[in-house]
């Protein structure tokens, strides 16, 4: 599968996330994902809003779900999320219930392996209860919680490629990770590539010397879009 770039809208309101990701679109980005933050601030109707805005755009719900799974993912499908996100942490009954309504409501269904004692085991488990896809990720607290206490972060690419090879569904890593180590994930085998807070947060240091975002999105998404999985 060609690597497919997603850009995390991580921001907190409306119109700065439809603005971002019409600059996002025009330079290639393939999916746009309603981060965490957006969901928290404008809920459903931000998805609605950006569902409106792009009709034709996979839009993944980055909800966390941890329980009620199935009427998160039922919301979350008829606000017009293509992808809906649950938690390795959650019980088993509740990545159930997000796979079953990923097929009644025809959403699929991503399964984050964050805080999971083994890593690994996390994504394999996702995976046989039927998740269509892994997000193998290091919490943003937990990343700065180690960093506090003067140890080496860690990162989603140290266990990257044993993550790949652990599953057959297509793999997204995601947590810290700069713009050249996301670009380098289709090489550990991981073919979604999550363009996060160094795009939506700190915008400003990755313009090009002429100031356009835009043009330097482009770079990413070509560089991107130029490889192969696994190469
Ligand atoms: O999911 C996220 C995090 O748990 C906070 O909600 C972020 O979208 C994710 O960690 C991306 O983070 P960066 O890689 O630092 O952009």
């Amino acid at each position: 599968m060609q690597p497919i770039v997603q850009i995390s809208l991580d921001l907190t309101n409306i119109a700065e996330a439809i603005e971002t990701a019409h600059l996002a679109i025009r330079a290639g980005v393939d999916w746009l994902e309603a981060g965490t933050p957006l969901i928290l601030a404008e809920g459903l109707h931000g998805v609605r809003a950006l569902r409106s805005e792009f009709p034709n755009v996979p839009i993944v719900a980055d909800l966390k779900t941890m329980d009620g799974g199935y009427l998160e993912a039922e919301m979350m499908a008829g606000a017009g999320a293509t992808h809906v996100v649950v938690m390795a942490r959650a019980h088993e009954e509740t990545v159930r219930c997000v796979v079953k309504a990923g097929k009644d409501f025809g959403v699929q269904v991503m399964g984050d392996n964050m805080v999971s004692d083994d890593m690994v085991a996390g994504a394999k488990w996702l995976e046989d209860l039927g998740c269509d896809f892994v997000i193998h990720h290091i919490g943003f607290d937990e990343r700065r919680g180690i960093a506090a206490r003067g140890q080496r972060m860690p990162s989603p690419l140290d266990q990257l490629r044993e993550v790949c090879e652990a599953v057959k569904v297509p793999v997204q890593a995601v947590g810290g990770l700069s713009l050249e180590q996301a670009i380098q994930c289709p090489a550990y085998g991981a073919p979604l590539v999550v363009l996060g807070a160094p795009l939506t947060i700190d915008a400003d240091s990755f313009k090009t010397a002429d100031g356009d975002l835009e043009s330097s999105l482009r770079l990413i998404c070509d560089a991107v879009h130029s490889q192969r999985v696994g190469d």
